[in-house]
């Protein structure tokens, strides 16, 4: 659990840190079920772990709730001598994805909150949008609302003169 504030509004995240062996797949999916957000990370001294991702995003389309945000992270930016992963690389995989992108550093602290406030912050606006969405819907149902009482009262008073006549 870690609180941040986003736009002046604190949000409690809850963060779950998901094994990257294939051994453990089968319980890193239940992770992916209520999750609204998620960092797919590879490691910019790794190729491999670059070449991942593309997997990672089909589980994710699978087994994550549909709105869930995501974000692409290269970590390990500290490691520049070591790296087999260029930033555009990176950009290009994330655009192709529709996905922001941040290169990051454990170590040095790189980009680490940035991305943090980003994911939080894309999931709020998910949720806003949610939301908006059942507060027109709500405003929908009660102008119609009013808009048959308002008929019944007419049609009442119609009734009311109708048997004035008979
Ligand atoms: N230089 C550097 N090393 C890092 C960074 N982040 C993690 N490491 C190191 O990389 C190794 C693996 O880190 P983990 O956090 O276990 O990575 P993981 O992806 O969770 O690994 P799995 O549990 O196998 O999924 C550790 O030795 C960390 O110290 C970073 O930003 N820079």
């Amino acid at each position: 659990m870690k609180t941040i504030e986003v736009d002046g509004i604190k949000v409690r995240i809850q963060i779950w840190d998901t094994a990257g062996q294939e051994r453990y797949q089968t319980i890193t999916k239940q992770y992916y079920r209520r999750a609204q957000g998620i960092f797919l990370v590879y490691d910019i001294s790794s190729e491999r772990s670059y070449q991942h991702i593309m997997k990672w995003v089909s589980d994710v389309d699978e087994y994550a709730p549909e709105g869930v945000q995501k974000i692409l992270i290269g970590n390990k930016a500290d490691e520049e001598q070591k790296r087999q992963v260029g930033r555009e690389q990176g950009q290009q995989l994330a655009k192709e994805y529709g996905m922001d992108f941040f290169e990051t550093s454990a170590c040095t602290n790189l980009n680490i909150k940035e991305s943090f406030t980003r994911l939080t912050e894309l999931v709020l606006q998910a949720h806003k949008k949610e939301l908006d969405g059942l507060r027109a819907h709500a405003r929908e149902e009660l102008a119609l609302a009013e808009l048959e009482e308002k008929d019944s009262k007419t049609e009442g008073t119609g009734n009311s003169s109708k048997n004035c006549w008979c």
